[in-house]
Protein backbone atom coordinates (compact mmCIF):
# COMPACT_ATOMS: atom_id res chain seq x y z
CA UNK A 1 0.00 0.00 0.00
CA UNK A 2 1.28 3.42 -0.83
CA UNK A 3 0.81 5.67 1.58
CA UNK A 4 0.17 9.21 0.64
CA UNK A 5 0.37 12.30 2.30
CA UNK A 6 -1.24 15.69 1.96
CA UNK A 7 -2.90 18.73 4.06
CA UNK A 8 -5.82 18.34 5.08
CA UNK A 9 -7.45 21.68 3.37
CA UNK A 10 -10.71 20.43 1.32
CA UNK A 11 -8.35 21.60 -1.84
CA UNK A 12 -5.60 19.31 -0.65
CA UNK A 13 -6.96 16.14 -0.40
CA UNK A 14 -9.47 16.79 -4.09
CA UNK A 15 -5.53 16.62 -5.28
CA UNK A 16 -4.72 14.35 -3.07
CA UNK A 17 -7.42 12.11 -4.79
CA UNK A 18 -6.50 13.22 -8.02
CA UNK A 19 -3.08 11.65 -7.45
CA UNK A 20 -4.26 8.69 -6.16
CA UNK A 21 -7.03 7.51 -8.73
CA UNK A 22 -4.37 8.31 -11.31
CA UNK A 23 -2.30 6.43 -10.00
CA UNK A 24 -4.24 3.63 -9.64
CA UNK A 25 -5.31 4.01 -12.96
CA UNK A 26 -1.50 4.17 -14.65
CA UNK A 27 -0.92 0.82 -12.81
CA UNK A 28 -4.16 -0.75 -12.68
CA UNK A 29 -4.35 -1.03 -8.75
CA UNK A 30 -7.70 -0.96 -6.78
CA UNK A 31 -8.54 1.94 -4.89
CA UNK A 32 -7.69 0.65 -1.80
CA UNK A 33 -3.52 0.68 -2.89
CA UNK A 34 -3.61 3.89 -1.64
CA UNK A 35 -4.16 5.26 1.62
CA UNK A 36 -4.56 9.17 1.89
CA UNK A 37 -3.01 10.36 5.28
CA UNK A 38 -3.64 13.82 6.26
CA UNK A 39 -1.24 15.99 8.34
CA UNK A 40 -1.65 19.15 9.83
CA UNK A 41 0.76 21.68 8.60
CA UNK A 42 1.85 25.24 10.83
CA UNK A 43 0.33 27.17 7.65
CA UNK A 44 -2.78 25.50 8.53
CA UNK A 45 -2.73 25.88 12.57
CA UNK A 46 -1.64 29.40 12.15
CA UNK A 47 -4.35 31.50 10.69
CA UNK A 48 -4.36 34.93 11.99
CA UNK A 49 -1.27 36.13 10.73
CA UNK A 50 0.49 36.81 7.40
CA UNK A 51 2.41 33.86 6.18
CA UNK A 52 5.11 36.27 5.28
CA UNK A 53 5.30 37.34 8.86
CA UNK A 54 5.37 33.15 10.45
CA UNK A 55 8.02 31.78 8.09
CA UNK A 56 6.71 31.48 4.88
CA UNK A 57 6.29 28.59 2.08
CA UNK A 58 8.33 25.94 4.50
CA UNK A 59 4.98 26.15 7.09
CA UNK A 60 2.97 24.33 4.37
CA UNK A 61 5.38 21.36 4.05
CA UNK A 62 7.35 21.15 6.71
CA UNK A 63 5.62 18.11 8.44
CA UNK A 64 4.89 16.50 5.52
CA UNK A 65 8.28 16.09 4.61
CA UNK A 66 9.44 15.23 8.01
CA UNK A 67 6.65 12.17 7.67
CA UNK A 68 8.73 11.31 4.45
CA UNK A 69 11.40 10.95 6.48
CA UNK A 70 10.84 9.03 9.02
CA UNK A 71 8.38 6.79 6.26
CA UNK A 72 4.99 7.46 8.24
CA UNK A 73 4.32 8.44 4.05
CA UNK A 74 5.95 7.41 0.76
CA UNK A 75 4.66 10.28 -1.17
CA UNK A 76 3.65 13.56 -0.30
CA UNK A 77 1.10 15.92 -2.39
CA UNK A 78 1.45 19.58 -3.08
CA UNK A 79 0.31 22.78 -4.65
CA UNK A 80 3.86 23.68 -6.60
CA UNK A 81 3.43 27.11 -5.67
CA UNK A 82 3.64 26.92 -2.08
CA UNK A 83 6.95 24.48 -2.10
CA UNK A 84 10.25 26.32 -1.14
CA UNK A 85 12.58 27.16 -4.09
CA UNK A 86 15.18 25.53 -1.49
CA UNK A 87 15.40 21.55 -1.61
CA UNK A 88 16.65 19.02 0.88
CA UNK A 89 19.57 16.25 -1.21
CA UNK A 90 17.53 13.50 0.47
CA UNK A 91 14.38 14.55 -0.91
CA UNK A 92 12.29 14.79 -4.38
CA UNK A 93 9.83 16.28 -6.90
CA UNK A 94 9.06 13.13 -8.96
CA UNK A 95 6.61 14.46 -10.78
CA UNK A 96 3.78 16.64 -11.72
CA UNK A 97 0.12 16.29 -12.73
CA UNK A 98 -0.81 18.33 -15.67
CA UNK A 99 -1.26 21.72 -15.24
CA UNK A 100 -4.58 23.83 -14.40
CA UNK A 101 -5.66 26.85 -15.65
CA UNK A 102 -2.61 29.27 -14.28
CA UNK A 103 -4.60 32.52 -14.24
CA UNK A 104 -6.16 34.13 -11.40
CA UNK A 105 -9.97 35.06 -10.83
CA UNK A 106 -11.14 38.18 -9.30
CA UNK A 107 -14.29 37.15 -7.30
CA UNK A 108 -16.13 40.29 -5.92
CA UNK A 109 -19.42 40.86 -4.70
CA UNK A 110 -21.18 43.53 -7.29
CA UNK A 111 -18.26 43.59 -10.32
CA UNK A 112 -16.31 41.58 -12.93
CA UNK A 113 -13.64 43.78 -14.09
CA UNK A 114 -10.73 44.47 -11.92
CA UNK A 115 -10.32 47.79 -13.39
CA UNK A 116 -14.29 48.69 -12.58
CA UNK A 117 -13.83 47.73 -8.66
CA UNK A 118 -15.16 50.58 -6.61
CA UNK A 119 -12.70 53.88 -6.05
CA UNK A 120 -10.74 52.46 -2.95
CA UNK A 121 -12.52 48.94 -3.15
CA UNK A 122 -11.25 46.96 -0.08
CA UNK A 123 -8.82 44.31 -1.79
CA UNK A 124 -8.61 41.07 0.45
CA UNK A 125 -5.85 39.24 -0.21
CA UNK A 126 -2.45 38.25 2.13
CA UNK A 127 -0.18 37.62 -1.29
CA UNK A 128 2.81 40.14 -1.76
CA UNK A 129 2.35 39.18 -5.21
CA UNK A 130 -1.43 39.90 -5.86
CA UNK A 131 -0.82 42.69 -3.45
CA UNK A 132 1.37 44.56 -5.83
CA UNK A 133 0.24 43.56 -8.90
CA UNK A 134 -3.50 45.14 -7.58
CA UNK A 135 -1.87 48.10 -6.51
CA UNK A 136 -0.02 48.83 -9.52
CA UNK A 137 -3.07 48.76 -11.94
CA UNK A 138 -5.14 50.39 -9.26
CA UNK A 139 -3.36 52.55 -6.63
CA UNK A 140 -6.49 53.91 -5.28
CA UNK A 141 -7.66 50.47 -3.35
CA UNK A 142 -6.82 48.89 0.05
CA UNK A 143 -5.18 45.56 0.64
CA UNK A 144 -6.38 44.22 3.36
CA UNK A 145 -4.60 40.57 4.87
CA UNK A 146 -7.16 37.69 3.73
CA UNK A 147 -5.82 34.33 4.88
CA UNK A 148 -7.58 31.07 5.45
CA UNK A 149 -8.64 27.98 2.83
CA UNK A 150 -11.05 29.60 -0.15
CA UNK A 151 -14.28 28.73 1.05
CA UNK A 152 -13.17 30.57 3.96
CA UNK A 153 -12.29 33.10 1.68
CA UNK A 154 -15.16 33.41 -0.28
CA UNK A 155 -17.56 33.16 2.74
CA UNK A 156 -15.25 36.54 4.50
CA UNK A 157 -16.28 38.23 1.28
CA UNK A 158 -19.81 37.56 1.44
CA UNK A 159 -19.67 38.93 5.08
CA UNK A 160 -17.95 41.85 3.87
CA UNK A 161 -14.81 41.68 5.05
CA UNK A 162 -13.42 42.77 1.74
CA UNK A 163 -15.10 44.03 -1.58
CA UNK A 164 -13.09 41.75 -3.77
CA UNK A 165 -10.86 39.21 -3.76
CA UNK A 166 -8.25 37.24 -6.28
CA UNK A 167 -8.14 33.01 -6.06
CA UNK A 168 -6.27 30.99 -8.26
CA UNK A 169 -8.47 29.43 -11.02
CA UNK A 170 -7.00 26.36 -10.47
CA UNK A 171 -8.23 25.98 -7.20
CA UNK A 172 -11.72 27.36 -7.70
CA UNK A 173 -12.24 24.71 -10.99
CA UNK A 174 -10.68 21.65 -8.49
CA UNK A 175 -13.01 22.67 -6.03
CA UNK A 176 -15.77 22.57 -8.23
CA UNK A 177 -16.66 25.84 -8.52
CA UNK A 178 -15.44 27.22 -12.09
CA UNK A 179 -18.60 29.67 -11.97
CA UNK A 180 -17.04 31.78 -9.27
CA UNK A 181 -14.89 34.51 -10.26
CA UNK A 182 -14.13 36.40 -13.82
CA UNK A 183 -10.38 35.24 -14.79
CA UNK A 184 -7.81 38.00 -15.06
CA UNK A 185 -5.73 38.45 -17.95
CA UNK A 186 -2.15 37.51 -17.82
CA UNK A 187 -1.06 40.96 -18.46
CA UNK A 188 -2.89 42.21 -15.54
CA UNK A 189 -2.36 39.79 -13.31
CA UNK A 190 0.76 37.28 -14.11
CA UNK A 191 0.67 34.28 -12.13
CA UNK A 192 2.70 32.75 -9.36
CA UNK A 193 5.62 30.96 -10.64
CA UNK A 194 4.07 27.07 -10.50
CA UNK A 195 0.40 27.99 -10.09
CA UNK A 196 -1.51 25.55 -10.86
CA UNK A 197 0.99 22.89 -10.71
CA UNK A 198 0.45 20.07 -8.02
CA UNK A 199 3.33 17.81 -7.20
CA UNK A 200 4.68 14.91 -5.87
CA UNK A 201 7.64 14.45 -3.69
CA UNK A 202 9.36 11.41 -2.30
CA UNK A 203 12.58 10.39 -0.54
CA UNK A 204 15.21 11.05 -2.95
CA UNK A 205 16.52 7.32 -2.36
CA UNK A 206 13.45 5.78 -2.96
CA UNK A 207 13.52 4.05 -6.00
CA UNK A 208 11.11 1.93 -6.29
CA UNK A 209 8.46 4.75 -5.82
CA UNK A 210 10.45 7.18 -8.15
CA UNK A 211 9.30 4.39 -10.88
CA UNK A 212 5.64 4.57 -10.11
CA UNK A 213 5.36 7.98 -9.65
CA UNK A 214 7.17 8.67 -13.05
CA UNK A 215 4.22 6.98 -14.59
CA UNK A 216 1.99 10.00 -13.93
CA UNK A 217 4.23 13.17 -14.96
CA UNK A 218 3.28 15.64 -17.00
CA UNK A 219 6.31 16.27 -18.65
CA UNK A 220 5.11 19.61 -20.64
CA UNK A 221 4.23 20.77 -16.82
CA UNK A 222 7.05 19.57 -14.94
CA UNK A 223 9.58 21.77 -17.68
CA UNK A 224 7.07 24.55 -17.65
CA UNK A 225 6.84 24.79 -13.65
CA UNK A 226 10.70 23.99 -13.38
CA UNK A 227 12.09 26.48 -15.72
CA UNK A 228 9.74 28.84 -13.48
CA UNK A 229 11.02 27.86 -10.22
CA UNK A 230 14.92 28.04 -11.50
CA UNK A 231 13.90 31.33 -11.93
CA UNK A 232 12.34 32.17 -8.34
CA UNK A 233 15.61 30.66 -7.22
CA UNK A 234 17.99 33.02 -9.68
CA UNK A 235 16.26 35.80 -8.46
CA UNK A 236 16.85 34.98 -4.83
CA UNK A 237 14.04 36.78 -2.42
CA UNK A 238 11.89 35.32 -0.28
CA UNK A 239 7.84 34.92 0.44
CA UNK A 240 7.52 38.72 0.86
CA UNK A 241 9.05 39.15 -2.68
CA UNK A 242 6.54 39.97 -5.14
CA UNK A 243 7.60 37.49 -8.41
CA UNK A 244 5.07 36.49 -11.04
CA UNK A 245 6.05 33.93 -13.83
CA UNK A 246 4.83 31.95 -16.53
CA UNK A 247 6.62 29.54 -19.04
CA UNK A 248 4.30 29.00 -21.65
CA UNK A 249 4.21 25.27 -22.75
CA UNK A 250 5.00 26.42 -26.03
CA UNK A 251 8.37 27.44 -24.73
CA UNK A 252 9.45 30.83 -23.60
CA UNK A 253 8.71 32.66 -20.12
CA UNK A 254 7.92 35.80 -18.77
CA UNK A 255 8.46 37.07 -15.31
CA UNK A 256 7.58 40.35 -13.04
CA UNK A 257 9.08 41.55 -10.01
CA UNK A 258 7.49 44.58 -8.01
CA UNK A 259 7.85 46.68 -5.07
CA UNK A 260 5.18 45.81 -2.37
CA UNK A 261 3.25 48.77 -2.83
CA UNK A 262 3.24 48.42 -6.84
CA UNK A 263 4.73 51.60 -7.47
CA UNK A 264 7.53 49.48 -9.42
CA UNK A 265 7.10 47.23 -12.09
CA UNK A 266 10.10 45.33 -14.57
CA UNK A 267 8.78 42.94 -17.16
CA UNK A 268 11.01 40.60 -19.10
CA UNK A 269 10.98 37.90 -21.07
CA UNK A 270 12.86 35.06 -23.05
CA UNK A 271 12.08 32.80 -25.91
CA UNK A 272 13.87 29.95 -24.58
CA UNK A 273 14.15 28.46 -20.80
CA UNK A 274 17.38 27.08 -20.68
CA UNK A 275 19.53 27.45 -17.98
CA UNK A 276 21.35 30.58 -19.97
CA UNK A 277 18.05 32.32 -20.78
CA UNK A 278 16.94 32.29 -16.71
CA UNK A 279 20.14 33.42 -15.66
CA UNK A 280 19.96 36.16 -18.16
CA UNK A 281 16.54 36.67 -17.24
CA UNK A 282 16.77 36.91 -13.94
CA UNK A 283 19.97 39.15 -14.04
CA UNK A 284 17.69 41.36 -16.45
CA UNK A 285 14.87 42.28 -13.85
CA UNK A 286 17.16 43.00 -10.76
CA UNK A 287 19.82 44.78 -13.28
CA UNK A 288 16.39 47.17 -14.21
CA UNK A 289 14.84 47.53 -11.08
CA UNK A 290 15.69 50.57 -8.92
CA UNK A 291 17.96 50.01 -5.96
CA UNK A 292 14.75 49.46 -3.30
CA UNK A 293 13.62 47.03 -5.64
CA UNK A 294 17.04 44.51 -5.80
CA UNK A 295 17.61 45.05 -2.28
CA UNK A 296 14.72 42.63 -1.55
CA UNK A 297 16.22 40.01 -3.30
CA UNK A 298 20.06 40.44 -1.70
CA UNK A 299 20.55 38.52 1.46
N1 LIG B 1 -1.44 30.05 -1.53
C1 LIG B 1 -2.48 29.08 -1.37
C2 LIG B 1 -2.71 28.30 -2.62
N2 LIG B 1 -1.82 27.41 -3.06
C3 LIG B 1 -2.27 26.87 -4.24
C4 LIG B 1 -3.51 27.45 -4.51
C5 LIG B 1 -4.36 27.17 -5.67
C6 LIG B 1 -3.99 26.02 -6.54
C7 LIG B 1 -2.79 26.26 -7.41
O1 LIG B 1 -2.39 27.40 -7.70
O2 LIG B 1 -2.24 25.24 -7.86
C8 LIG B 1 -3.80 28.35 -3.48
C9 LIG B 1 -5.01 29.18 -3.32
C10 LIG B 1 -4.99 30.43 -4.16
O3 LIG B 1 -3.92 31.01 -4.42
O4 LIG B 1 -6.07 30.87 -4.58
Amino acid sequence: MVKLGTRGSPLALTQARMVAEALCAAHGWTEDAVAIVAIKTTGDKVQDRPLAEIGGKALWTKELEAALHDGRIDIAVHSMKDVETWRPDTLAIAAMLPRADVRDRLVANDCDDFMCLAVGARLGTSSPRRAAQALHARPDLVVVPFRGNVDTRLSKLRTGEADATLLAAAGLDRLGRPDVGTPIPPELFLPAPAQGAVGIELRANDDVMRAMIAAIDDAPTSAAVGSERALLAALGGSCRSAVAAHAAFTGGIRAEILLPDGSERIIAARDSTDEAAIRDLAAELLGTASPALRALFEG
